[in-house]
């Protein structure tokens, strides 16, 4: 029944992708989820066929060192209708996800990248976030107020992404985590783009209530290169539409490990997560973050153990949240940013951004909690 509903408000065409949005962010009742492409089944659905990747730019040993599977035992996916979109199901060896999990937590939230935190508290108040955290995290009781990690929405890696004038600037940019570039460009090569470079990471971080408004990722100065996203910890449905914000999107779940790699026509695609999916009682957290890095692997070090300790708290965050790293190239080869000048006008001010016409209130809680991620 809700499933048809679905089908027929797309067929209305009015606005169908924020009609979607409002069907998949209800929670009373819950949305029906069974129109949602799961690409962790078996899959007999003609819109979605085997994605070719590229097996032999990436070596089984450096994809090893990622922590990830021999690219030829990838899941990739295309979908039907969205060229140079690439879906690749969990390709993470057992275990590697958390240190993925734990470098956003621990690591990526430690000066000098950006987090959202940062736009109403001091720089003293915002270090360590990690360590200001984890106390209260491990005992958690009911009553306890929220902690720093629990507040954390989102952190900007490379260029940093400026929330109100919606562009990358080369007066600010610190060096890129230089573990996620390797990852990142892992992915790239294998889907065709050998010369990736990571720039810009923007890391979203959803607790069970989040949603991230229609938009496209339009900031970066050269569209060639493809966008990578890493989804970790609880599932999203996200949301692939068109060219035009009113398209009927396609529904999908992103789960703990699957990538997505949106290159070509799929790059300027708008798109959204309108809600986390509820995790199933009993099973606060996703199988594959159970399991820990193999005995028997021959390189232990290499595939980046996490300690007990730090993983307690790490698991403990994720029974209730989820987090998504996009990865970007900002910059063309040889491309330099265009001169500005101080007393110029921002070149987005007004203009058609890919997001939502905003009042100034709306504006400012958006500089704090990303694209209207709530
Ligand atoms: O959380 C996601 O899956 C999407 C994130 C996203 O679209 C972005 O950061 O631009
Ligand atoms: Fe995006």
């Amino acid at each position: 029944m809700a499933a048809k509903m679905a089908a027929s408000m797309v067929e209305q065409g009015e606005d169908a992708f924020r009609k979607l949005f409002k069907f998949y962010k209800r929670r009373n009742p819950p949305p029906d989820f069974s129109e949602v492409i799961d690409f962790s089944k078996k899959l007999g659905n003609e819109t979605v066929y085997t994605a070719e990747l590229n097996h032999g730019s990436v070596s089984d040993e450096a994809a090893f060192r990622a922590g990830l599977q021999p690219v030829k035992e990838w899941r990739a996916f295309g979908l039907q209708g969205y060229p140079g979109f690439i879906f690749i199901s969990n390709p993470f060896l057992p275990g590697s996800q958390r240190y993925w999990v734990k470098q956003c937590l621990k690591t990526y939230t430690q000066k000098p990248n950006v987090c959202n935190l940062d736009m109403h508290m001091s720089p003293a108040e915002t270090e360590n976030i990690w360590e200001k955290s984890v106390g209260s995290i491990r005992k958690k009781g009911q009553r306890e107020p929220r902690t720093l990690l629990e507040k954390l929405r989102w952190v900007t890696l490379g260029y940093h992404y400026n929330w109100d004038t919606k562009n990358y600037s080369p007066d600010h940019c610190t060096p890129f985590p230089e573990d996620l570039h390797s990852l990142s460009y892992k992915i790239a090569a294998a889907c065709g783009f050998p010369s990736f470079k990571a720039e810009a990471g923007i890391l979203n971080y959803y607790r069970s209530d989040s949603s991230l408004g229609i938009h496209v990722d339009e900031s970066e100065l050269d569209h060639t290169p493809p966008l990578v996203s890493f989804s970790f910890g609880q599932t999203a449905v996200f949301l692939l539409g068109g060219t035009k914000r009113q398209d009927a999107p396609t529904a999908m779940f992103m789960r703990s490990g699957d990538i997505m790699v949106m290159s070509g026509s799929s790059r300027l695609l708008y798109h959204a997560v309108p809600c986390i999916v509820p995790a199933h009682a009993g099973h606060p957290l996703p199988s594959c973050l159970d399991q820990r890095v193999g005995k028997d692997e021959p390189d232990a070090d290499d595939v980046r153990t996490v300690c007990e300790k730090d993983w307690e708290v790490c698991s403990a965050y994720l029974k209730t949240s989820r987090i998504n790293m996009t990865v970007r190239q900002v910059l063309g080869p040889g491309q330099t940013f265009p001169v500005t000048h101080s007393h110029a006008v921002p070149a987005t001010e007004g203009s058609a951004s890919g997001y939502e016409e905003e009042t100034q209130t709306a504006k400012k809680r958006k500089s704090e909690s990303g694209y209207d991620l709530d």
